[in-house]
């Protein structure tokens, strides 16, 4: 897959083939083209070139797999003046899904805020109504970029837990951190990005293996390094 932005190569020749039931950290320096790719699998930006496909097919340009997808961006953008009510009742009516996973509404306690504006919430409260939003369709793919920034330790670990969930459940879901420590305890494979090309993408396991390292921000720092030790 490539993209370029203007003169800008922002992805070049990134290839995956991505499979149901795991959880896959995307990684790597700021600019490496994380979100990029993240908004290629979703359909926001359109690769020049190349092919997404999930379970052995191709989604490229494929309307219909989006709803498939629960997105958590970075940063959740909502229209000030509506309340967090509106803001879920307006997308379930776009949406028009008989189930709904609202767990998360529920853990977080968002009904008891669902009078407040959206302009009007802390950070880590919009960050909770973009974790509802984005498991409430009960979608088989997530892509959570950056999820627990502004997130409460506690608000983060029913998170995680939701994730660890939905995993079981056998959902692809991609996390965008730069949180080792806690992309150790959720994911299963990270997958490195360094100037939009894939440098590594191996199993935790496999890393820890190769660097001989217990943990994974040692092991993705010596990786990074050359594998010489830091
Ligand atoms: N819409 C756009 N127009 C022009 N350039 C863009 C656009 N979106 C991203 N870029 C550029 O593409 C490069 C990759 O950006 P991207 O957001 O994918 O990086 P990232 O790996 O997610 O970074 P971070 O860790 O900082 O979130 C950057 O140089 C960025 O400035």
């Amino acid at each position: 897959m490539y993209k370029s932005y203007g003169k800008l190569q922002v992805l070049r020749g990134v290839s995956v083939e991505l499979v149901k039931g795991k959880v896959i950290s995307i990684i790597g320096p700021n600019g490496a083209g994380k979100t990029t790719m993240s908004k290629c699998i979703l359909g926001m930006v359109l690769p020049d070139s190349g092919d997404i496909r999930i379970n052995g097919e191709s989604v490229l340009k494929k309307h219909a797999y989006r709803s498939q997808i629960g997105y958590m961006p970075q940063i959740g953008r909502y229209p000030e003046n509506m309340k967090i009510r509106q803001v879920i009742e307006m997308i379930r009516d776009i949406r028009k899904e008989a189930t709904v996973d609202d767990e998360l509404i529920g853990l977080y306690r968002l009904e008891e805020m669902y009078d407040k504006k959206m302009g009007a919430l802390s950070g880590g409260t919009k960050q909770k109504v973009s974790a509802a939003l984005a498991f409430l369709f009960d979608p088989q793919v997530l892509i959570l970029d950056e999820p627990t920034a502004g997130l409460d330790p506690f608000a983060a670990e029913i998170l995680k837990s939701k994730i660890l969930k939905e995993k079981k459940k056998g959902k692809l879901i991609l996390i965008t951190s730069h949180i080792m420590s806690e992309l150790e305890e959720v994911a299963d494979e990270v997958l490195c990005l360094v100037d939009g090309a894939i440098m590594f993408y191996e199993t935790i396991a496999d890393l820890k293996a190769q660097t001989q390292e217990t943990r994974l921000s040692r092991a993705v720092a010596k990786m990074m390094n050359g594998g010489a030790a830091l």
